[in-house]
C-alpha cells in the first residue's frame, strides 16, 4: 500500500480531530477511568486491529493509553491507519 503524502495526510487529519501527525506516524492519547477500563478498551481495539491485520503502536501507563498508527510495510502513514484510528475514535465514543 502506498503511503500518502504529508499533504494528504493534513488534509484527512481535519476529520480526527483526536488525532496529530509526527514522526511519521498519527497519534492519540487517550485517558480512562481506571486501568480496567482502559485495558477493555485495548482488548476491543486488538480484535479490530486483528481482523484487520492491522496493528497499532501502543503505551499504555496506568489509565492512559497512546496510540500510534503507521503502516510498516509502507513505511508511512496510509489509508488503513485512518481506517483503524476511525475504528478506535468510534469505541472510544
Ligand atoms: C502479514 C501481516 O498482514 C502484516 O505483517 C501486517 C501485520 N500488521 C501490521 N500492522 C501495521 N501497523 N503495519 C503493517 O505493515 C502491518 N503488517
Amino acid at each position: 500500500m502506498k503511503p500518502l503524502s504529508e499533504n494528504e495526510i493534513h488534509e484527512k487529519l481535519k476529520d480526527c480531530p483526536n488525532w496529530e501527525y509526527f514522526e511519521n506516524a498519527i497519534h492519540t492519547t487517550l485517558e480512562f477511568e481506571d486501568f480496567k477500563d482502559c485495558f477493555a478498551i485495548m482488548t476491543r481495539i486488538a480484535f479490530e486491529a486483528e481482523e484487520m491485520q492491522h496493528h497499532p503502536d501502543w503505551t499504555n501507563i496506568y489509565n492512559r493509553l497512546a496510540i500510534a498508527l503507521n503502516t510498516h510495510d509502507a513505511e508511512g502513514v496510509t489509508e488503513k491507519d485512518f481506517k483503524l484510528a476511525k475504528i478506535i475514535d468510534g469505541l472510544v465514543g
